[in-house]
């Protein structure tokens, strides 16, 4: 990122790039709907940074939180790793790095609020991409959907879909390391080879399946006893009735219906829930932020001893951040979405 400089003897300007929403998205996103302009910085203040953006993430809250969070013409949402590049604030010295909540631009001048300096022992040969995947929300939102909500218990038998994306891959291994049984469904061979090499029980490709209800049956004759739900829409109403007596599944995210205009309506499964006695409950990881600190400590130690693979699917160049998300949407990724500036 060039900056531009000028006037100022002093001190060099900085300009930021940002993406804008120029209209809330109807149906699937289109390049229309985003804006790249420039935004002049100003001075960091007393206890204020300036951050220089060096990975962000595109993330498919993006997509139902945009309507409920932001107006048109705002910053897009999102999360970022950024370097400290000036700062009037003592606890955030000039070269570290910080995660926060910045939106798509590549600067920003902000006070610290919300941004969390990146792990004090961060590994030197570890990506710091991964404070924004598998050792950052992605992974935190796995291990909370698994411990928190389902209560996973080794011997279970768990389904989950989305499988071989940013969530739905640290799911399958911290289930494998908990003893667990696993089946994952994804949406291409290729993803269903990364399953395997995660080592996943069993993988189901349901573009191509046939019959869903058949391969969901043959993967799993005992039945699940656990549901990690990312897709909704179709793939749950057949997976419902395929879950043991006091069954419970975690609905993480239901990333099938975000582009709909229209909702989708059932087949609804309340009879299902009752006769088979089913927990379902819905979470934010937000919820379990207290115990972030002590979890991203857990993560990472699974992935020095290489029990963790953290898979990325990089996209060079600020310039190329909607297109990302759109790909990532459409299942261009394998593994945790990370645009590198
Ligand atoms: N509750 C919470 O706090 C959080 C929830 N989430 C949710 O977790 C889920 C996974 O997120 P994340 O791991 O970041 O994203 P992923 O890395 O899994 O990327 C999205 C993937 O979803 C799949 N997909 C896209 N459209 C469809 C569709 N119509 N039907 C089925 N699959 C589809 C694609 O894989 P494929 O090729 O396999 O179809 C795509 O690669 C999302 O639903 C997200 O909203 C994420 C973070 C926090
Ligand atoms: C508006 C209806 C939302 C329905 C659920 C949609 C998506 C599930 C999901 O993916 C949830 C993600 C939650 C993320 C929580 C915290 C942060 O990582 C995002 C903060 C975004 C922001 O405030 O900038």
């Amino acid at each position: 990122m060039e900056n531009v400089s000028c006037c100022s003897k002093k001190r060099k300007m900085v300009q930021a790039k940002t993406w804008t929403l120029t209209k809330h998205f109807d149906g699937f996103p289109k390049k229309s709907d985003f804006e790249l302009k420039l935004e002049q910085l100003p001075e960091p203040k007393d206890g204020e940074v300036m951050l220089e953006a060096v990975f962000l993430s595109v993330d498919p809250y993006m997509r139902p939180f945009s309507r409920v969070r932001m107006n048109e013409g705002e910053v897009m949402i999102g999360a970022q790793v950024a370097k400290v590049i000036e700062s009037k604030n003592a606890a955030f010295a000039v070269g570290s790095h910080v995660m926060g909540y910045c939106g798509w631009r590549t600067h920003t001048v902000c006070d610290a609020t919300g941004l969390t300096p990146v792990m004090a022992d961060w590994p030197e040969d570890v990506s710091l991409s991964l404070a924004l995947g598998a050792i950052g929300a992605s992974g935190l939102t796995a291990l909370y959907g698994l411990e928190e909500v389902l209560g996973l218990q080794a011997g279970e038998t768990l389904l989950v879909n989305a499988a071989s994306g940013a969530v739905g891959s640290v799911v399958g291994q911290i289930a494998k390391i908990k003893g667990c049984r696993v089946v994952g469904s994804a949406g291409s061979d290729a993803k269903v080879a990364f399953l395997k090499e995660l080592g996943f029980d069993r993988t189901i490709n349901y573009k191509t399946v046939g019959s869903l209800d058949q391969a969901l049956r043959e993967a799993a004759p005992e039945g699940y006893d656990c549901y990690f739900e990312n897709v909704g829409g179709p793939f749950s109403s057949v997976a419902l009735p395929l879950m043991n007596d006091f069954g419970r599944i975690a609905v993480c995210g239901g990333i099938s219906l975000y582009n709909d205009t229209t909702p989708q309506t059932g087949p609804y499964q309340h009879l299902t829930i009752i006769y088979k006695q089913l927990k379902m409950e819905g979470f934010l990881l937000t919820r379990f932020e207290h115990k972030h600190p002590e979890s991203l400590k857990r993560l990472m130690a699974w992935m020095k001893e290489g029990k963790l693979q953290c898979r990325e699917h990089i996209t060079e160049g600020f310039e190329n951040m909607p297109a990302a998300f759109m790909g990532m949407l459409q299942g261009e990724n394998t593994g945790k979405a990370i645009i590198k500036v």
